[in-house]
């Protein structure tokens, strides 16, 4: 059954931009800078900082966090345990991005510990949404390797039994995107496929989710939107780039023009309850 959007997606940019949000990300170091030039250029303001001995002042003065396992260390993962311990604790929002979780035991030892201290948003690719959830995956390093369309159907189910299971919105990438809260599921077109051709594309998406959902109260539609600017964004970029090189600039450019106007990003939902 398709259902409109309580709060249509322009305003939830809008209103992202009027609040300027202060992202802390906890991220690796392939994604520091792509992730904070992406998050200025659609109107947010990034901080990365990961020292343990910062980073409970660090959780108080941002509006929002956003953890990335992608290159980890012991020193950050105590980092990463005390930021999501302290940002859940103060009833401050949160973003897990479960990067190449499938690849090693210390990922997934790493995100168990972190799923206790109750993420408002999971954003991986589909292999990562599967090893998450301790189910079979062809996981690639950071890549998916669950592609094909019956994997992908069976991630989806596993999407909404994680949403279910640890109270929160799942959102799962790829060619096409799903988000759920194990109640309502939002399936987003659009895109391009040389947003798989640079790196930390979905890393930097996982703190523009961030930003959206501080920015807005309902995370559902939130992070909805989030997807919907950036799949509008790639598509945009895309249709003008001649390869991956001049895709980045190309993506920027359109995530900062992107305003209240811009073609109905909604028409790029379609809603289906699940539970
Ligand atoms: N083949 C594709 N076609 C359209 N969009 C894509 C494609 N691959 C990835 N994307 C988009 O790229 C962004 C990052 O997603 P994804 O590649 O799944 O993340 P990750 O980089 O973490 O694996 C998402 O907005 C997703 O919709
Ligand atoms: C290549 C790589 N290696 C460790 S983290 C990382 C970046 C992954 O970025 P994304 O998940 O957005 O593709
Ligand atoms: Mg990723």
């Amino acid at each position: 059954m398709a259902i409109s959007l309580s709060c249509p997606p322009g305003s939830q940019l809008e209103r992202l931009r009027q609040t300027t949000p202060l992202v802390h990300n906890i991220t690796n170091h392939v994604a520091m800078t792509p992730s904070a030039n992406t998050l200025l250029a659609i109107g947010a303001s990034p901080l990365m900082a990961h020292a343990l001995e910062e980073i409970q002042d660090i959780v108080r003065v941002a509006d929002v966090l956003c953890i990335n396992i992608g290159t980890l260390s012991v020193p950050w993962i105590e980092a990463m345990q005390l930021a999501a311990e302290a940002a859940h604790l103060a009833g401050k929002p949160w973003v897990l991005d479960p990067v190449g979780v499938g690849a090693s035991l210390l990922r997934q030892q790493t995100c168990r510990v972190l799923l206790d201290h109750q993420p408002s948003v999971i954003r991986g690719n589909a292999s990562e949404i599967l090893a998450l959830a301790g189910e079979a995956s062809q996981s690639r390093g950071v890549d998916s390797g669950d592609d094909a369309e019956d994997a992908i159907v069976r991630a989806t189910q596993t999407a909404i039994s994680l949403a279910q299971q640890h109270g929160c919105v799942v959102a799962m990438t790829g060619l096409v995107d799903v988000v759920t809260d194990g109640k309502q599921l939002i399936r987003i077109t659009g895109g391009h496929p040389l947003m798989g051709r640079v790196t930390a594309m979905g890393c930097a998406l996982s703190s523009v989710v961030a930003a959206f959902i501080a920015a807005n109260d309902e995370p559902l539609s939130a992070t909805a939107s989030a997807l919907a600017c950036y799949a509008y964004a790639g598509e945009c970029a895309g249709y003008h780039a001649t390869g991956p090189g001049s895709f980045v600039p190309a993506f920027l450019d359109t995530l900062y023009t992107l305003d209240g106007e811009t073609p109905p990003l909604e028409t790029r939902m379609e809603i289906t309850n699940v539970a």
